[in-house]
């Protein structure tokens, strides 16, 4: 699991190990983690030319000490100090290493920035002289350090002038910028480099799901198992106006988990279903129920019919205008931030601003789960805790993708994951399976379903 936490878990952690090491310690595990990074993207150090742009704290300390094991490597580095104090003890260790201090002028030719203006310390928003520095730095690759500077690191939201990088190296564990979007577009790949300060941290907030946990929480078929055992999943979505959302309903639920899909609408959809899927059975009872998508007006007697069943929900698409009936249950609400725009009475500029905040504040709301969707989902549960969704693809962007998640999670809510659960392992494969299917070439929602049977294999595989 990779997890994140707040600045002021990382203060209090750091503060904690600091007390156990001889002082310098942290900084120099950090720069030698940066410095090795910047050789990796480098290719090495001998004869690369390294500008540091560096600010008043000890983010600016890690660059100026990176910046000193990187001169001894043979690369010719160049600080530029964007502040009339900087770290003293980085900045000589940088001279005695070779470094030198240069001014910030146009039409530079360096092979590297290495970002060391704020880090955890830094308010959201870049002053003048480090938006002069990196104006006069354009187009050269960008190194963050710890976070890319001018980003709001708790919320990962971005509201003023912020570095955009290539890499970013942050220390001891994640913060929300470097996995919440928009924040997460600035970091470009992320590195960790380990300083010691696991045993330090407490439970985090939100976390990010790795390949592993995934297959740990998918439910395998019992030897003696049956299909009514492996759960069922109902699908109540699509019209006589929009067949293709219950067929694409169907397809993600049809992935191969569940025991068995039933569709439960139009006589004329459950016609195209049979077709393209003859599996599929009609009405009964479900362990879940996935309502809403191209439903139209049959969207709210749907949504109340799957409640009245008292299983798990998935409420999606037209039926999120009546997510209000399913305040409190065991739901998915599975909004894009268009759709939660509506829901909060927020415009949707301010949704993709903030999709952390928003997706906890309509999870408080409705007392449920909500999926946020976007390049990063958010998947929040009541009270904070939050997974955010970092698979998938720019060509997962293409219609009908929602139906699939939608179906999807309704296959895992039947298996018997929580709501929590289901939705964020239900996004993480609906991303990772765009991923393999695109193979980074157009997609259409069809093939993610397709995909999924043998990412499902991939991933449980002994
Ligand atoms: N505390 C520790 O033990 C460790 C800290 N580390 C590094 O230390 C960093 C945190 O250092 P600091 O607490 O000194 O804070 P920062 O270096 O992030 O910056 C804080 C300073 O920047 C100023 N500032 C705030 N916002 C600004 C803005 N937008 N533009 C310009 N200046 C601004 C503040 O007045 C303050 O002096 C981490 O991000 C990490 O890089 C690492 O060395 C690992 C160990
Ligand atoms: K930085």
């Amino acid at each position: 699991m990779l997890r994140a936490h707040t600045v002021e878990e990382v203060r209090a952690a750091e503060a904690a190990l600091m007390a156990t090491v001889p002082e310098g310690t942290l900084m120099q595990r950090a720069a030698y983690g940066l410095a090795n990074a910047v050789l990796d993207l480098l290719g090495g150090g001998y004869g690369r030319r390294v500008l540091l742009l560096v600010g008043p704290g000890h983010n600016g300390g890690d660059a100026l000490y990176a910046g000193a094991v990187l001169a001894r490597r043979g690369a010719l580095v160049e600080a530029w100090l964007l502040s009339t104090t900087v770290h003293e003890a980085g900045l000589a260790a940088l001279r005695t290493a070779g470094g030198r201090v240069g001014t910030p002028r146009a039409a530079v030719r360096f092979d590297v920035v290495v970002d060391g203006i704020v880090g955890i310390g830094g308010r959201p928003g870049l002053r003048d002289g480090a938006v002069e520095a990196l104006a006069a730095a354009a187009g050269i690759p960008v190194v963050a350090v710890d976070t890319p500077s001018g980003v709001d690191v708790d919320s990962g939201a971005t509201p003023g002038e912020h570095v955009e990088a290539d890499l970013t190296v942050t220390f001891g564990t994640h913060k929300a910028c470097h996995l919440l979007d928009p924040a997460a577009l600035a970091c470009g790949a992320v590195d960790l480099v380990d300083i010691g300060l696991d045993p330090f941290l407490p439970p985090a907030a939100i976390e990010a799901l790795q390949p592993e946990d995934v297959a740990a929480m998918l439910s395998l078929p019992d030897p003696d198992g049956h299909k009514y055992t492996r759960g069922v999943v109902g699908i109540r979505a699509g019209s006589d106006a929009y067949p293709g959302a219950g067929l694409l309903s169907v397809a993600g639920a049809a992935c191969g988990l569940a025991g068995m899909v039933r569709y439960d609408g139009d006589e004329s959809v459950l016609d195209l279903v049979r077709a393209a899927h003859p599996e599929v059975v009609g009405p009964g009872r479900v362990q879940a129920w996935v309502v809403g998508s191209g439903s139209a007006a049959a969207a709210e007697p749907a949504l109340r019919d799957a409640l009245a069943d008292d299983v798990p929900v998935v409420v999606d698409a037209d039926a999120l205008a009546f997510a209000d009936l399913a305040r409190g249950r065991d739901a998915v609400l599975t909004p894009h931030a268009g759709e939660l725009s509506r829901m909060l009475g927020v415009d949707r500029e301010e949704i993709e601003a903030e999709p952390l905040a928003h997706a906890r504040a309509a999870a408080d709301r409705y007392d449920a789960v909500v999926l946020l969707k976007g390049r990063h989902t958010v998947v929040a549960r009541p009270g904070g805790r939050v997974r955010v969704t970092t698979t998938g693809t720019p060509w997962l962007a293409t219609a009908g993708a929602g139906d699939v998640l939608g179906g999807l999670v309704g296959a895992l809510l039947a298996t018997g994951l929580d709501p929590f659960d289901a939705a964020s392992v239900g996004s993480w494969l609906h991303g990772a399976a765009a991923t393999l299917a695109s193979q980074d070439g157009p997609i259409v929602a069809g093939d993610v379903a397709a995909a999924l049977p043998d990412l499902i294999a991939s991933l449980t595989a002994p």
